[in-house]
Protein backbone atom coordinates (compact mmCIF):
# COMPACT_ATOMS: atom_id res chain seq x y z
CA UNK A 1 0.00 0.00 0.00
CA UNK A 2 1.16 3.57 -1.00
CA UNK A 3 -0.36 6.28 1.85
CA UNK A 4 0.54 9.84 0.03
CA UNK A 5 -0.12 12.43 2.65
CA UNK A 6 0.20 16.32 2.36
CA UNK A 7 2.31 16.21 -0.92
CA UNK A 8 3.53 19.66 -1.57
CA UNK A 9 5.97 21.03 -4.19
CA UNK A 10 6.92 24.15 -5.26
CA UNK A 11 9.13 24.74 -8.59
CA UNK A 12 10.97 27.86 -8.41
CA UNK A 13 11.28 31.34 -6.20
CA UNK A 14 9.90 34.94 -5.46
CA UNK A 15 7.93 36.08 -8.68
CA UNK A 16 8.84 32.82 -10.39
CA UNK A 17 6.93 30.16 -7.84
CA UNK A 18 5.19 27.62 -9.24
CA UNK A 19 2.61 25.79 -6.51
CA UNK A 20 2.68 22.45 -8.70
CA UNK A 21 1.56 20.27 -5.79
CA UNK A 22 -0.80 21.68 -2.93
CA UNK A 23 -1.55 19.23 -0.16
CA UNK A 24 -2.19 16.23 -2.14
CA UNK A 25 -3.23 12.97 -0.09
CA UNK A 26 -3.94 9.78 -1.81
CA UNK A 27 -4.08 6.11 -0.69
CA UNK A 28 -3.33 3.47 -3.41
CA UNK A 29 -4.00 -0.40 -2.85
CA UNK A 30 -1.67 -3.11 -3.52
CA UNK A 31 -2.79 -4.44 -7.35
CA UNK A 32 -4.93 -1.24 -7.80
CA UNK A 33 -4.61 0.66 -11.55
CA UNK A 34 -4.98 4.33 -10.72
CA UNK A 35 -5.12 7.21 -13.51
CA UNK A 36 -4.39 10.17 -13.14
CA UNK A 37 -6.45 12.93 -15.00
CA UNK A 38 -6.43 16.51 -15.34
CA UNK A 39 -5.62 19.92 -17.61
CA UNK A 40 -2.10 20.79 -18.75
CA UNK A 41 -0.41 21.59 -15.72
CA UNK A 42 -2.07 20.75 -12.75
CA UNK A 43 0.26 18.41 -10.89
CA UNK A 44 -0.08 15.11 -12.58
CA UNK A 45 3.56 14.61 -13.69
CA UNK A 46 4.80 16.64 -10.47
CA UNK A 47 2.47 13.81 -8.06
CA UNK A 48 4.05 11.00 -10.23
CA UNK A 49 7.64 11.98 -9.77
CA UNK A 50 7.49 12.64 -6.32
CA UNK A 51 5.48 9.46 -5.09
CA UNK A 52 7.63 7.01 -7.44
CA UNK A 53 10.91 8.88 -5.38
CA UNK A 54 12.36 10.26 -8.93
CA UNK A 55 11.64 13.78 -7.30
CA UNK A 56 11.36 15.60 -3.65
CA UNK A 57 8.46 16.78 -2.55
CA UNK A 58 8.84 19.84 -0.27
CA UNK A 59 7.07 18.53 2.65
CA UNK A 60 4.41 15.26 2.99
CA UNK A 61 5.17 12.02 3.23
CA UNK A 62 5.12 9.14 0.70
CA UNK A 63 4.84 5.92 2.59
CA UNK A 64 5.23 2.55 0.86
CA UNK A 65 4.06 -0.58 3.55
CA UNK A 66 4.87 1.81 6.25
CA UNK A 67 8.74 3.21 4.98
CA UNK A 68 8.83 7.09 4.22
CA UNK A 69 10.77 7.60 0.81
CA UNK A 70 11.01 11.04 1.61
CA UNK A 71 12.80 10.32 4.54
CA UNK A 72 15.53 7.88 3.07
CA UNK A 73 18.91 9.58 2.00
CA UNK A 74 20.01 9.96 -1.99
CA UNK A 75 21.57 6.45 -1.82
CA UNK A 76 18.43 4.48 -0.33
CA UNK A 77 16.20 6.44 -2.31
CA UNK A 78 17.94 5.22 -5.61
CA UNK A 79 18.43 1.57 -4.43
CA UNK A 80 14.31 1.86 -3.57
CA UNK A 81 13.63 2.92 -7.07
CA UNK A 82 16.02 0.26 -8.72
CA UNK A 83 14.34 -2.44 -6.50
CA UNK A 84 10.79 -1.03 -6.96
CA UNK A 85 9.43 0.78 -9.22
CA UNK A 86 8.72 0.54 -12.79
CA UNK A 87 8.84 3.17 -15.33
CA UNK A 88 7.36 3.88 -18.77
CA UNK A 89 7.27 7.24 -20.16
CA UNK A 90 6.22 8.95 -23.23
CA UNK A 91 9.42 8.81 -24.59
CA UNK A 92 11.15 5.27 -24.50
CA UNK A 93 14.78 6.42 -23.01
CA UNK A 94 15.84 3.19 -24.76
CA UNK A 95 19.54 3.01 -25.49
CA UNK A 96 20.67 3.21 -28.86
CA UNK A 97 23.83 1.44 -28.88
CA UNK A 98 22.01 -1.77 -27.17
CA UNK A 99 19.66 -4.10 -29.16
CA UNK A 100 16.34 -5.02 -28.49
CA UNK A 101 17.66 -8.13 -25.91
CA UNK A 102 20.09 -6.03 -24.13
CA UNK A 103 17.97 -3.34 -23.60
CA UNK A 104 15.19 -5.47 -21.90
CA UNK A 105 18.31 -7.33 -19.92
CA UNK A 106 19.06 -4.58 -18.42
CA UNK A 107 16.07 -4.21 -16.53
CA UNK A 108 15.84 -7.55 -16.00
CA UNK A 109 19.96 -7.51 -14.78
CA UNK A 110 18.41 -4.84 -12.15
CA UNK A 111 16.03 -7.53 -10.48
CA UNK A 112 18.51 -10.56 -11.26
CA UNK A 113 15.74 -11.76 -13.28
CA UNK A 114 16.92 -14.77 -16.02
CA UNK A 115 13.92 -15.10 -17.28
CA UNK A 116 13.38 -12.06 -19.62
CA UNK A 117 13.25 -13.13 -23.07
CA UNK A 118 9.78 -14.59 -21.89
CA UNK A 119 8.53 -11.06 -21.51
CA UNK A 120 9.97 -10.20 -24.33
CA UNK A 121 7.82 -13.08 -25.99
CA UNK A 122 4.95 -11.63 -24.33
CA UNK A 123 5.16 -8.28 -25.61
CA UNK A 124 5.75 -9.62 -29.21
CA UNK A 125 8.98 -8.35 -29.95
CA UNK A 126 10.75 -12.49 -30.32
CA UNK A 127 11.34 -11.58 -33.86
CA UNK A 128 12.64 -8.27 -33.33
CA UNK A 129 15.37 -9.85 -30.29
CA UNK A 130 18.68 -8.44 -32.16
CA UNK A 131 17.20 -5.12 -34.03
CA UNK A 132 18.35 -1.64 -32.35
CA UNK A 133 15.81 0.73 -31.46
CA UNK A 134 16.43 3.11 -34.23
CA UNK A 135 15.59 0.15 -36.39
CA UNK A 136 11.94 -0.41 -34.87
CA UNK A 137 8.75 1.53 -34.82
CA UNK A 138 7.35 3.96 -31.99
CA UNK A 139 5.00 1.30 -31.04
CA UNK A 140 8.05 -1.51 -30.94
CA UNK A 141 10.23 1.00 -29.21
CA UNK A 142 7.36 1.40 -26.20
CA UNK A 143 7.16 -2.00 -26.39
CA UNK A 144 10.47 -2.41 -25.77
CA UNK A 145 10.52 0.29 -22.86
CA UNK A 146 7.40 -1.45 -21.65
CA UNK A 147 9.20 -5.12 -21.49
CA UNK A 148 12.42 -3.62 -19.81
CA UNK A 149 10.39 -2.02 -16.76
CA UNK A 150 8.40 -5.08 -16.44
CA UNK A 151 11.58 -7.01 -16.43
CA UNK A 152 12.36 -5.60 -13.21
CA UNK A 153 9.29 -6.98 -11.26
CA UNK A 154 8.39 -4.04 -10.02
CA UNK A 155 5.56 -3.69 -6.81
CA UNK A 156 4.47 -0.37 -8.67
CA UNK A 157 4.35 0.39 -11.65
CA UNK A 158 4.86 4.32 -12.64
CA UNK A 159 3.34 5.18 -16.31
CA UNK A 160 3.55 8.84 -17.78
CA UNK A 161 1.67 9.25 -20.98
CA UNK A 162 2.56 5.39 -22.54
CA UNK A 163 0.43 5.55 -25.45
CA UNK A 164 0.60 9.61 -26.30
CA UNK A 165 3.40 9.53 -29.32
CA UNK A 166 1.29 6.19 -30.55
CA UNK A 167 -1.60 6.13 -33.22
CA UNK A 168 -4.75 4.13 -31.93
CA UNK A 169 -4.42 0.83 -32.72
CA UNK A 170 -0.49 0.75 -31.36
CA UNK A 171 -2.14 2.44 -28.57
CA UNK A 172 -4.65 -0.19 -27.72
CA UNK A 173 -2.12 -3.47 -28.14
CA UNK A 174 0.11 -1.45 -25.61
CA UNK A 175 -2.51 -0.78 -22.96
CA UNK A 176 -3.60 -4.10 -23.47
CA UNK A 177 0.23 -5.78 -23.07
CA UNK A 178 0.79 -3.96 -19.98
CA UNK A 179 -2.49 -4.88 -18.48
CA UNK A 180 -2.13 -8.18 -18.88
CA UNK A 181 0.90 -8.28 -17.50
CA UNK A 182 -0.80 -6.24 -14.81
CA UNK A 183 -3.28 -9.32 -14.16
CA UNK A 184 0.18 -11.70 -14.14
CA UNK A 185 2.27 -9.92 -11.65
CA UNK A 186 -0.14 -8.05 -9.67
CA UNK A 187 2.04 -4.70 -9.25
CA UNK A 188 0.08 -1.54 -8.46
CA UNK A 189 0.30 1.36 -11.27
CA UNK A 190 -0.64 4.65 -11.14
CA UNK A 191 -0.59 5.92 -15.17
CA UNK A 192 -0.55 9.77 -16.45
CA UNK A 193 -2.86 10.24 -19.39
CA UNK A 194 -4.36 12.84 -21.75
CA UNK A 195 -6.76 10.19 -23.07
CA UNK A 196 -10.07 10.41 -20.40
CA UNK A 197 -11.10 7.14 -21.97
CA UNK A 198 -8.42 4.83 -20.25
CA UNK A 199 -10.33 6.34 -17.25
CA UNK A 200 -12.44 3.31 -17.87
CA UNK A 201 -9.89 0.91 -17.90
CA UNK A 202 -8.70 1.87 -13.91
CA UNK A 203 -9.84 0.92 -10.56
CA UNK A 204 -9.49 4.08 -8.95
CA UNK A 205 -9.87 7.40 -11.01
CA UNK A 206 -8.07 10.93 -9.93
CA UNK A 207 -8.56 14.09 -11.05
CA UNK A 208 -6.50 16.88 -10.78
CA UNK A 209 -6.92 20.66 -10.63
CA UNK A 210 -4.22 23.42 -9.88
CA UNK A 211 -2.17 21.32 -7.76
CA UNK A 212 -4.96 19.38 -6.22
CA UNK A 213 -6.65 16.54 -6.13
CA UNK A 214 -10.33 17.53 -7.03
CA UNK A 215 -12.74 14.26 -7.63
CA UNK A 216 -11.55 10.39 -6.99
CA UNK A 217 -13.86 8.00 -7.56
CA UNK A 218 -13.70 4.13 -8.33
CA UNK A 219 -15.06 2.01 -11.45
CA UNK A 220 -17.32 -0.95 -10.52
CA UNK A 221 -15.30 -3.10 -13.13
CA UNK A 222 -12.66 -2.48 -15.36
CA UNK A 223 -12.78 -2.21 -19.12
CA UNK A 224 -10.67 -3.44 -21.68
CA UNK A 225 -8.42 -1.32 -23.67
CA UNK A 226 -10.18 -3.01 -26.83
CA UNK A 227 -13.78 -1.91 -25.20
CA UNK A 228 -12.91 1.78 -24.36
CA UNK A 229 -13.55 4.91 -26.39
CA UNK A 230 -10.41 6.67 -28.21
N1 LIG B 1 11.08 21.47 -13.44
C1 LIG B 1 10.16 22.44 -13.35
N2 LIG B 1 10.54 23.72 -13.16
C2 LIG B 1 9.61 24.70 -13.03
N3 LIG B 1 8.28 24.50 -13.11
C3 LIG B 1 7.86 23.26 -13.31
C4 LIG B 1 8.76 22.16 -13.45
N4 LIG B 1 8.05 21.04 -13.64
C5 LIG B 1 6.76 21.40 -13.63
N5 LIG B 1 6.63 22.74 -13.43
C6 LIG B 1 5.36 23.49 -13.31
O1 LIG B 1 4.55 22.87 -12.33
C7 LIG B 1 3.20 22.82 -12.76
C8 LIG B 1 2.73 21.37 -12.78
O2 LIG B 1 3.44 20.70 -13.82
P1 LIG B 1 3.21 19.17 -14.17
O3 LIG B 1 4.19 18.80 -15.20
O4 LIG B 1 3.17 18.38 -12.92
O5 LIG B 1 1.73 19.21 -14.78
P2 LIG B 1 0.95 18.10 -15.63
O6 LIG B 1 -0.42 18.07 -15.09
O7 LIG B 1 1.72 16.84 -15.65
O8 LIG B 1 0.96 18.79 -17.06
P3 LIG B 1 0.98 18.13 -18.53
O9 LIG B 1 -0.36 17.45 -18.66
O10 LIG B 1 1.09 19.33 -19.42
O11 LIG B 1 2.15 17.21 -18.61
C9 LIG B 1 3.14 23.51 -14.11
O12 LIG B 1 2.73 24.84 -13.91
C10 LIG B 1 4.56 23.46 -14.59
O13 LIG B 1 4.86 24.54 -15.43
Amino acid sequence: MIEITNLAKTYGTGDNATAALKGVSLTINDGDFVVLLGASGSGKSTLLHTVSGLERPDSGSVKYSGTDITALSDDKLTAFRKEKVGFIFQQYYLLPNLNVDKNVKMGADLAGNRDYRKIIEAVGLSEKLYKFPSELSGGEQQRVSIARALAKKPKVMFLDEPTGALDEDTGRQVLDYICKMQKESGFAMVMVTHNGNIADMADTVVKMNSGKIVDTYSNQSRKTAYEIGW
